[in-house]
């Protein structure tokens, strides 16, 4: 609550208590100081207390109570018109100062008065002249003051009129407010007079106290309030006085005015009008400001008005679309707030869920840690265990490796003298084992060459190229050479694994030299007059060519053979003058074709037949070869001449058997003996069955013919073995021309040929069968053919051979023999051989040892 100018702190200090007796009181009663004395008095007999009404009277208190309403106007209106209540404080306060100003004056008025009384009583002139002169003073500045009245009040209307349009009972009470206001003064100082009094009387109740003071108090009371009727009696009485002063004033000044035109007097009424117009000049003035501010009032107010109901409209527009935006955002909120609780619902659920997980994951992760770090510890103390075990370890490592180290060469040093002497011990057992199957093999060739045994040699060739991935996947190879002697076949095609023995089984991996050196020896023998035949059988592609011919650089049996006796025909020159003659035949169809003759041929003209000296092909052509190149260009022409008439080469290769044959005769420079050998080489057909060839029409004839001879050469085996009196040499060309190397004077080896191939099992067991049997035959004991000098052809060709049709052998009764070798012998076959220069001292043969 704002505080007013001019006005006291205890002017609000209302009474209630005095208000509401004033409600519930009698206003006709007498004074209620007794009643509410005793009223407000305890029981104890306490000093009473009195209210305003009991003190002032019932007038001073309406007025008191109107006071305050127009000042709770005025708080009110302050509200509504700041700038408006602000004025009237000061303007009350100057119309305060006015109304003192005036008092003054009217007390001066008065004093003037007497004294004007008096001066009339004592009648002077100069009284006179001077009494003028002050009413004059006086009458302006009444005159001043008046106006100045006028202007006050003239703007407190204004401010009434104000408050007036604020409505209501204002009007009427801000009318009243400045007398009241004045009456109010005088009362306070009536009252602080009062109060004192009061003050004493009180004092002196204090120190006499009980009825007998209240009796005294309620007489001082009646006292008071006659005084204060007295005063109040005085007052209007003065009011009147001041009333009627001013109708004297008035009436004299009017008379002044009237009567009495002195110069002065004139000056007067100029400085008096001058005032006047000044005053009016300055009340224009303030009246013209009190226009502006009431404009801008005004303009205030319309603009607060118009900003008001701007505002209004505005607020209610904000408030509208608030409201609606509330209702819209209420309503998102709303759903919001509804999925936010399903949400949460779900939350909750998944919490509660992951909590009770949670809680037993983290016992477990609790546990488990717990658990790791007990492990952990176990771990470190472990692997510092180990750490500690591994560098004992190390350190034990490395005396043990030390120790190994020291060990080991001791053990190498020992290895060594081991090594050598077992190296020793073995070449010496080696050597040993060498001289007994020397032995063991010259013992067993004795028996061979005694009981005359065809020799079977057993070839296993390598896998080819292309049979690499079908046998190789298998894994081991179906043929496998044992040993040197014995030679397995796996169980292949529901047939059982068996095993055959030979009198050598050369392994894949055993070249050429190896295979040689089996047959060396029987080469030989045909320098010491014996007839020997070397065949390879077997079916196709199991490597007959390789090994009788064998490729560029690496030659096979047919090659070597020659060399070989062109080698020690020369080491024996000395005692024997020794010449080469040689032939290549062809039997194909059944058919002899010599391949040293060039331009066609008639085959039907060849043919083989018995002579002295064993058997022959008369018309077949015989070169005599003196050395190697000579046996190359030969071999080279005889390949020309086969591939001329030969439309397929490969194939018919297949299908015929080759036959290169050399001739030797050897004549003795001592005694003039002959010694006449003769040596086969063949390469035969394919010994392949004709189910398995497929062949018909012209190849099923060939493959007929092949097997024919092939066929007869197993019959004549087959006979040879059983020992029939029957040989059918004859049946075809192959065996008749192989009469004589297949009989009793002769040697006779079989080198079978097998592929290792899975595919080929079933054709390399038919060979191996067919091979064994051929081992089986005994063709007797062998004897050289050796014509001797004396008495004609001595013993010559047990068979009643005689030298082929071009045979370069000499006749047999062509040479005599030396001394002591008057006839030719068949029988002294060994003996004869082992001349001084007729044997290899290597003896490199397995079978001619
Ligand atoms: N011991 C071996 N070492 C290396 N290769 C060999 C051996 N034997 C045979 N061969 C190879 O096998 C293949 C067949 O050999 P080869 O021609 O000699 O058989 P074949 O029995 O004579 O055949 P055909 O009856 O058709 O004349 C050839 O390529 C040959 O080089």
């Amino acid at each position: 609550m704002c505080r007013r100018q001019g006005l006291a702190d205890e002017e609000y200090a209302l009474d209630d208590e005095d208000e509401d007796e004033h409600v519930e009181g009698d206003e006709d009663e007498e004074p209620l100081l007794v009643t509410r004395a005793h009223k407000h008095t305890n029981g104890n007999g306490a000093v009473p207390s009195y209210g305003y009404r009991d003190l002032f009277g019932k007038e001073a208190e309406m007025r008191r109570r109107q006071l305050i309403e127009v000042k709770m106007l005025r708080a009110e209106t302050d509200l509504q018109f700041p700038g408006c209540v602000e004025i009237i404080p000061q303007l009350q306060h100057e119309l305060r100062l006015l109304y003192e100003e005036t008092k003054d004056l009217r007390s001066q008025e008065d004093d003037t008065n007497h004294r004007s009384q008096d001066a009339h009583g004592d009648g002077g002139v100069n009284g006179s002249s001077e009494l003028v002169q002050q009413v004059a003073t006086l009458q302006k500045q009444l005159a001043a003051r008046d106006a100045k009245l006028r202007e006050a009040e003239s703007e407190a209307a204004r401010l009434r009129a104000r408050l007036a349009d604020t409505g209501g009972n204002r009007e009427s009470s801000s009318d009243e407010l400045q007398e009241l206001e004045y009456q109010l003064k005088e009362l306070k100082v009536t009252l602080a007079a009062k109060d004192k009094e009061l003050a004493t009387l009180r004092a002196k109740a204090g120190s006499t106290g009980g009825a007998e003071s209240n009796a005294q108090l309620a007489k001082q009371r009646d006292d008071a309030v006659q005084a204060r009727e007295l005063l109040q009696q005085q007052l209007a009485q003065a009011r009147a006085e001041v009333t009627a002063a001013e109708a004297n004033f008035r009436a004299q000044q009017e008379a002044l005015s009237a009567s009495t035109e002195s110069e002065q007097a004139k000056a007067l009424q100029k400085q008096l009008w001058a005032l006047t117009e000044q005053h009016n000049k300055r009340v224009a003035e303030l009246e013209a400001e009190m226009r502006q501010q009431k404009v801008l009032i005004k303009q205030l107010q319309t603009t607060k008005s118009d900003m008001m109901q701007d505002m209004k409209t505005k607020v209610e527009a904000v408030k509208a679309e608030s409201a609606a935006a509330y209702k819209a955002s209420l309503k998102t909120v709303q759903a919001q707030l509804d999925e936010l609780h399903a949400l949460r619902e779900g939350v909750l659920e998944e919490l509660l869920h992951f909590q009770s997980e949670c809680l037993s994951e983290k016992t477990i992760t609790q546990m488990t840690r717990v658990v790791r770090d007990k492990d952990i510890l176990r771990v470190r103390q472990a692997q510092q265990d180990l750490r500690k075990q591994l560098a004992d370890f190390d350190a034990r490592l490395k005396e043990s490796q030390e120790e190994v180290q020291t060990v080991r060469a001791e053990a190498a040093q020992t290895i060594r003298i081991k090594e050598l002497e077992a190296a020793g011990q073995i070449s010496h057992f080696r050597e040993k084992w060498r001289v007994e199957f020397d032995k063991r093999r010259k013992l067993h060739n004795t028996v061979l060459e005694l009981k005359g045994n065809i020799r079977v040699l057993c070839r296993v060739r390598p896998l080819l190229e292309k049979e690499r991935s079908v046998t190789a996947n298998g894994g081991e190879m179906p043929v496998k050479a044992m040993s040197e002697e014995v030679l397995r076949v796996a169980a292949v095609d529901n047939k059982a694994e068996k095993e055959f023995e030979f009198d050598r089984v050369l392994a894949p991996d055993e070249g050429q030299d190896k295979l040689y050196d089996e047959v060396a020896a029987l080469v030989t023998s045909v320098l010491d007059g014996f007839n020997v035949a070397i065949m390879a059988y077997g079916q196709t592609g199991s490597g007959k060519t390789y090994t009788m011919e064998g490729p560029e650089g690496n030659p096979g049996v047919n090659l070597r053979a020659l060399g070989d006796l062109f080698r020690i025909a020369e080491e024996r020159a000395s005692a024997f003058t020794t010449t080469f003659s040689a032939s290549v035949l062809e039997i194909y169809n059944e058919q002899i074709y010599d391949l040293l003759m060039s331009g066609a041929q008639d085959g039907d003209k060849l043919d083989v037949k018995q002579g002295p000296e064993g058997m022959y092909v008369p018309g077949l052509k015989l070169e005599e070869v003196k050395d190697m190149a000579d046996v190359t260009a030969m071999i080279g022409r005889g390949k020309s001449n086969r591939s001329t008439y030969a439309t397929n080469m490969n194939e018919h290769s297949s299908r015929s058997h080759l036959v290169l044959s050399v001739y030797v005769n050897s004549v003795n420079k001592l005694n003039g003996n002959i010694l006449r050998g003769k040596l086969h080489l063949i390469d035969l057909a394919g010994s392949e069955r004709l189910s398995r060839t497929g062949a018909q029409g012209d190849r099923l004839k060939e493959a007929q013919a092949i097997n024919k001879s092939l066929s007869a050469l197993g019959d004549v085996i087959q006979a040879l073995q059983q020992r029939n009196a029957h040989i059918p040499y004859r049946n075809s060309k192959l065996t008749r021309l192989l009469e004589d190397s297949l009989g009793g004077n002769s040697k006779c080896v079989m080198i079978v040929n097998v592929s290792p191939a899975t595919e080929n099992v079933s054709e390399t067991k038919c060979s191996l069968e067919f091979a064994s049997r051929a081992r089986k035959v005994e063709l007797g004991r062998a004897r050289a053919n050796v014509v001797s000098t004396e008495g004609g052809n001595g013993n010559g060709s047990g068979s009643g051979g005689g030298a082929t049709g071009a045979s370069p052998i000499p006749p047999r009764s062509g040479r005599a023999t030396p001394a002591g070798e008057g006839t030719m012998s068949r029988v002294g076959s060994r003996e004869a051989m082992s001349t001084p220069v007729g044997r290899r001292s290597t003896g490199a043969s397995s079978l001619g040892r």
